[in-house]
């Protein structure tokens, strides 16, 4: 019998609700965390996995939500953090009727909670949840694929490092390492290679992945991932696993800034966050500079304008640059900055609830 305490951790973490909820006709099981709405409603995406044990996917959908309140709130947004978790092997539950009955359950949380797709479910499973609800985006034929959102934030987050490291952020002076060239990766390579900079690398592993960018820019040399982090390069540009930098990797790191799309790099927020810190090499964030995409799907919620996304999604520069300022002055590492510069804007307008009476 496990001894997790389910409201010890929610009160420890300031979580507001957690909803399970299952559908016996559909096999649908799942869970819905609501972090924190002070900013708006909460919004996550829906993740569906073949956890091994029920714990497993609370203590994943309860992490996962509260890592979306820091990301919408470092991100300028209103909105708060939460997040879904279905479990179930995906080839085996996926159906129309399967994600409508999610929708019912998205629906009657009232607003309090939007949903979107993530890792096993699609644009097209959100099509079913969207004939229940009013509260899904990232929908086909609104704001598309997030991707290429996502890296175009983080190719703003790469200029505000250079910025900061070396008080020039011309792309030309520079040379890059990119670890994975997939749906992310290959948009900040496109970013990087059209601003002509000095020198490109990129690891792989899917080999259809390898070809593909071998043949459309052959100028971008191929390394083998083992070798990656010891590049002797200016810029470590993570865009594909999570955990990946770590007392293993980050003694091996020649370079000065590390800033890409991947969500969790740090494998230990603090050991790493303070590792990277003492060896002198910035490091971006992970949620402030790969919110793009987030900032882009936050767009449908008000009237979806590609022009007035792609300048809010500019606005990651800015934020990096005050995050950066704040380690500084602080003498904390990035990543806690970082936590320390959402919170801050949480409290700030918790407090300006607090003074305005809602008739
Ligand atoms: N897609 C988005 O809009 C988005 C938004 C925010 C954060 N992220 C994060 O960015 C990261 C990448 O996302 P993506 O959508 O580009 O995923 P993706 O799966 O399309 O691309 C990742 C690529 O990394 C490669 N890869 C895996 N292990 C590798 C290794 N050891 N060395 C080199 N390459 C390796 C894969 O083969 C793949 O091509 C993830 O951590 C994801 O959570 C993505």
């Amino acid at each position: 019998m496990s001894d997790f305490k389910h409201f010890d951790y929610m009160a420890k973490h300031r979580y507001e609700q957690v909803v399970y909820f299952y559908d016996k006709t559909t096999g649908l099981k799942g869970i819905t965390c609501i972090h924190n709405t002070t900013l708006g409603p909460a919004l996550g995406g829906t993740r569906l996995w073949n956890y091994e044990s029920e714990e497993e996917a609370v203590l994943d959908c309860l992490r996962l939500s509260r890592g979306m309140t820091y990301k919408a709130a470092a991100a300028g947004l209103n909105l708060g953090g939460g997040k879904t978790v279905l479990i179930g092997e995906a080839d085996k539950v996926k159906s129309e009727a399967y994600f409508r009955a999610l929708g019912r359950y998205v629906q009657s949380l009232n607003g309090r909670y939007i949903t979107a797709e993530d890792v096993n479910t699609s644009t097209k499973d959100m099509d079913f949840v969207s004939m229940e609800t009013d509260y899904v985006v990232g929908l086909e034929g609104k704001s598309g694929n997030p991707s290429p959102m996502t890296a175009l934030g983080a190719f703003h987050g790469i200029r505000a490092s250079l910025q900061h490291k070396f008080g020039d952020e011309d792309i030309k002076k520079y040379t890059f390492a990119v670890q994975g060239a997939g749906q992310t990766g290959y948009y900040l390579i496109k970013h990087l290679v059209e601003k002509k900079a000095k020198k490109i690398y990129f690891s792989e592993i899917n080999e259809k992945h390898i070809k593909r960018l071998q043949k459309e820019n052959p100028e971008v040399e191929f390394v083998k991932p083992e070798d990656f982090y010891k590049l002797d390069v200016d810029v470590l540009v993570p865009c594909a696993l999570g955990g990946s930098l770590n007392s293993k990797t980050i003694p091996q790191i020649k370079a000065k800034i590390v800033a890409g799309t991947a969500n969790n790099v740090l494998l230990d927020e603090d050991i790493h966050g303070d590792m990277l810190k003492d060896k002198g090499i910035l490091y971006a964030p992970d949620f402030v500079i790969n919110a793009g995409g987030l900032i882009n799907v936050y767009h449908e919620l008000l009237t979806y304008n590609v022009g007035r996304a792609t300048r809010d999604i500019e606005k990651i520069y800015d934020r990096l640059i005050d995050i950066f300022d704040i380690a500084e002055r602080e003498n904390i590492n990035t990543h806690l900055a970082a936590k320390v510069f959402a919170k801050n804007r949480i409290e700030t307008i918790n407090h300006l609830h607090d003074n305005y009476i809602k008739r």
